[in-house]
């Protein structure tokens, strides 16, 4: 079946589903080919209202769908899974974008023996530049997992990885995006004590940091190297990284990776 007319369920029309959605639809589906499940009912009329599609209750909603996308978080998943557990074919193809869940755990849910992707995106999807990793769950072929990456890829970058690589990669892509938020805001702040107005500051960060992006993805340079072009000798530039030498900040974000992908480990753990 061409991709562009498959019927996509997308359970959980939050943050991801809504980034998702969006995509999906700037790809070139069709609304009338997505139906959406959302629990809130005021969140649901929002996304009937801003994106023409119709709102279903998840079994409804996976009736007739080539594609079901489950969107909900990690707490959320046994519940949703008891309530489509049942509804779901082995001719349909699920995706999960939840941190943590193992694909056994979802196909387990299952009466059936229904192929499950499991995707670790970023809330990138939104601007079209998402980094999505996808693994193979016991039932599914080299065909779903084609059928993932179109789904993906008119929203940025896929790559295959092994499953038991996805709490890692949960760590540096799925929640990477908010560490240079928090980066940008810490940046915005110094800014201003060095007596910027911040909208200043804040402009002068963003296009660094895009410009930095670009550099590492169209040069190929390691990072080390591009560093280095920028630190002169007795200059700014190293007189800052010693601060962050100091300071830690190396070993504080190896840590901090390490506990993010602890954590996504962590939501694994009591599912049953
Ligand atoms: N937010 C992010 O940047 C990323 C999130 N994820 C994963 O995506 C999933 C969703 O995360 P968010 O969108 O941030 O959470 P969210 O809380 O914004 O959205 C989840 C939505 O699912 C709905 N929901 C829960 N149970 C439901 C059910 N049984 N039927 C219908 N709707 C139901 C909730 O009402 C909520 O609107 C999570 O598993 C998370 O690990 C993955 C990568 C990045
Ligand atoms: O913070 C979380 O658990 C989710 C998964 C990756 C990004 N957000």
């Amino acid at each position: 079946m061409k991709h562009m007319s498959q019927r996509v369920a997308l359970l959980g029309g939050g943050k991801m589903g809504e980034a998702l959605l969006a995509g999906i639809l700037r790809a070139g589906r069709t609304a009338a080919d997505i139906v959406v499940s959302e629990r809130h009912p005021e969140r649901a009329a929002e996304l009937r209202e801003r994106y023409g599609v119709t709102t279903a209750e998840p079994a409804g909603a996976i009736a007739d769908a080539d594609v079901i996308i489950l969107a909900v978080k990690p707490q959320d998943m046994p519940a949703l899974l008891a309530d489509i557990g049942k509804a779901a074919r082995p001719e349909q193809l699920v995706v999960s974008v939840a941190a943590g869940i193992p694909a056994a755990f979802i196909e387990r849910n299952f009466d059936a023996d229904v192929p499950v992707v499991r995707v670790m995106s970023n809330t990138a999807v939104f601007v079209d530049q998402a980094m999505s990793a996808i693994s193979a769950g016991a039932h599914a072929t080299g065909d779903h997992m084609k059928l993932a990456e179109d789904l993906l890829s008119p929203v940025g970058e896929v790559i295959r990885v092994p499953e038991s690589q996805l709490d890692a990669v949960t760590a540096l892509s799925g929640s990477g995006p908010a560490y240079f938020f928090y980066l940008v805001e810490a940046m915005t702040d110094a800014g201003i004590l060095l007596g910027l107005p911040r909208e200043v500051a804040y402009r002068l960060i963003v296009q660094t940091a895009i410009g930095a992006a670009t550099m590492l993805k169209e040069t190929g340079e390691h990072p080390v190297k591009l560093r280095e072009a920028v630190m002169s000798p007795a200059g700014t530039t190293i007189a800052a990284i010693r601060e962050m030498e100091n300071h830690g900040v190396r070993a504080a974000m190896i840590g901090a990776l390490e506990a993010a992908r602890d954590r996504s480990r962590e939501l694994a753990s009591g599912l049953g």
